[in-house]
């Protein structure tokens, strides 16, 4: 299985983040990335390559122009106002009755126009690191489509909770919906996106809501207690050609393998009656036990197990990776699920 990477995915660096209504130094860091190319590279999983260069086409099949346009100009325009902050916070949101068909002029206006949480800053940089990781992306599918059994996008920034319009939860661009549009513009004619990061793929779900050719799956903490809180509830099942087609599997916090392995099997059994021709993965580590701002239990061997039942669909399967905090263990526990995966 290889992997692909770019440096310049290092370039988005940020100081800062309000979580929980404080401002704290930012969990989404560079290191992240190199904790897991330092794994892969102690047990020589295998090559690291880095990632072709696309045109933003296959990203403005899932997102819209004017978006991409603001993340691609945002840094410009920040500075051009004469903004001197490095790095540019969200404060005021369009909520309920509030009006989203006109995008405000002024930055501040803007910048909460395209997005969600205040926990997401952007930086002079941001925009460079973010394309790129949908390049590894990218990169990852277009291996599928030329007949790749498996592929490790090692994906940072992370894109599960990018929504077609707006950024959020350290997300900007949906890789693994970019990846999954990608797959089946080539060839695919379904695809299914299991999502094993602690944290609901709110943006992944929604981009494919009312769609048949993409089976969405969730499992993750419970909306109704944990962050992105405004959706990922059971009764979500998709709208339209998609009823049926989105699987959300919300857990408790405290849920120790024991519980999550059976939304596992939930899931897999989904995708097999589903009979996708590739399987799309949003890999995130942290479900891990030790992960400073999750809640589930999960230990670092029980990350191999995820990896064998996966491999046990038998399908093409592209792992993207999204989250996982616990720096010091994110890479062991990374590769232990692939190492899982290829093991079978
Ligand atoms: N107490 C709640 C604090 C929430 N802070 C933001 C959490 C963002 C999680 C991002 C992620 O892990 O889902 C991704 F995969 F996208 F990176
Ligand atoms: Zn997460």
């Amino acid at each position: 299985m290889k992997t692909i990477f770019s440096p310049d995915q290092m370039l988005h660096a940020p100081q800062f983040e309000v979580s929980d209504g404080k401002l704290e130094p930012a969990k989404e860091i560079p290191s992240r990335a190199q904790m897991v190319l330092d794994r892969l590279k102690a047990v020589q999983f295998g090559e690291i390559i880095e990632p072709r260069s696309f045109s933003l086409d296959p990203i403005l099949k899932i997102h819209a122009s004017d978006y991409i346009e603001f993340l691609s100009d945002f840094w410009r325009l920040w500075t051009e106002e004469g903004r001197t902050e490095q790095e540019a916070f969200p404060f005021v949101w369009p909520v309920r009755q509030l009006r989203t068909d006109i995008v405000p002029d002024q930055i501040d206006g803007k910048l909460g126009h395209y997005s969600f949480d205040a926990g997401t800053p952007m930086g002079p940089h941001t925009w460079t690191a973010v394309r790129r990781s949908a390049e590894t992306a990218l990169t990852g599918a277009a291996m599928m489509a030329e007949g790749a059994r498996s592929a490790f996008a090692l994906c940072r920034p992370p894109g599960h909770h990018a929504h077609k319009s707006f950024f959020g939860g350290y997300c900007f661009i949906n890789n693994a919906a970019v990846a999954a549009q990608y797959l089946r513009d080539h060839g695919a004619k379904r695809v299914s996106v299991f999502d094993v990061d602690y944290h609901h793929g709110n943006g992944t779900q929604a981009i494919f809501y009312d769609r048949a050719d993409v089976q969405f799956l969730s499992i993750h903490a419970d909306p109704k207690v944990e962050f992105p809180y405004y959706l990922g509830h059971a009764d979500e099942k998709g709208v339209g050609e998609g009823e049926e087609f989105n699987l959300n599997y919300p857990l408790p916090h405290g849920t120790p393998w024991e519980v999550w392995s059976r939304a596992l099997e939930e899931g897999c059994a989904s995708i097999e009656a589903y009979k996708p021709d590739v399987l799309v993965v949003s890999l995130g580590m942290d479900t891990f036990e030790k992960d400073p701002i999750s809640q589930f239990k999960l230990k670092s061997e029980e990350f191999n197990l995820i990896g064998e039942r996966l491999a046990k669909l038998g399908l093409p399967t592209l792992f993207i990776m999204e989250g996982g905090y616990a720096v010091e263990d994110l890479g062991v526990n990374c590769v232990n699920t692939l190492t899982g995966f290829r093991q079978r």
